[in-house]
């Protein structure tokens, strides 16, 4: 009798995040430039030859029709760049009725997410507190420590990334490091 696999399994390592079975995206200064605030300091690190990785996650090859789950790890470095700590880009889902849930599994920052009529919340991201993003509101983590920040997440996979207001537009709301400590300020940059 032949079977057909349907059933997925991953190994993440529980403090780095990372699985030696996949490969992981990964996302350099080079792919943030419009999303960091400070496009002076990113051009004037990028001139000096520094293209530090900020993030990378695990897209798993997963089914993605509505009734399947897709899920992976992320993790965010360390750092700063002209006072806004290292961040995911961020995203809204297609299906933008679709929420997500991230359990911190290392490492301390934030989960910032703003709806498309301007509300918006943080949660605090420590290991062993989950999230849960509620439908409508665009996504992003941020590191805020000095190690990485890493982080489980799942949702529905066909929910699709709409990254598009956030490049053009970017966040309502910045985090950045303020006397060496995170705080939450209004992206001067941010248009209606
Ligand atoms: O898509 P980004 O905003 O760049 O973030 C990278 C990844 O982070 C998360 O962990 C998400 O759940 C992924 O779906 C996402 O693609
Ligand atoms: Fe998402």
């Amino acid at each position: 009798m032949t079977m057909t696999k349907l059933a997925n399994a991953t190994l993440f390592d529980l403090k780095t995040g990372l699985s030696e079975e996949e490969t992981s995206k990964k996302r350099f200064l080079t792919d943030m430039e419009k999303l960091f605030n400070d496009t002076e300091t990113l051009q004037k690190e990028l001139d000096a030859g520094n293209n530090p990785m900020i993030y990378e996650y695990y897209a798993l090859d997963l089914p993605k029709t509505e009734g399947d789950i897709q899920y992976g790890t992320s993790i965010v470095y360390p750092g700063t760049l002209g006072g806004e700590y290292y961040m995911t880009k961020g995203h809204f889902h297609e299906i933008l009725e679709t929420g997500e849930v991230y359990f911190c599994m290392s490492g301390q920052g934030y989960m910032l997410m703003e709806n498309p009529e301007g509300e918006w919340e943080i949660e605090e991201l420590v290991p062993g507190r989950a999230v849960q993003v509620p439908p409508r509101y665009a996504h992003r983590s941020i590191n805020t420590g000095n190690e990485p920040l890493v982080t489980f997440f799942t949702f529905r996979a066909d929910a699709g990334h709409d990254y598009g207001s956030i490049e053009t537009k970017g966040y309502r709301k910045l985090v950045v490091e303020r006397n060496g400590k995170p705080e939450i300020i209004d992206n001067p940059k941010w248009q209606q």
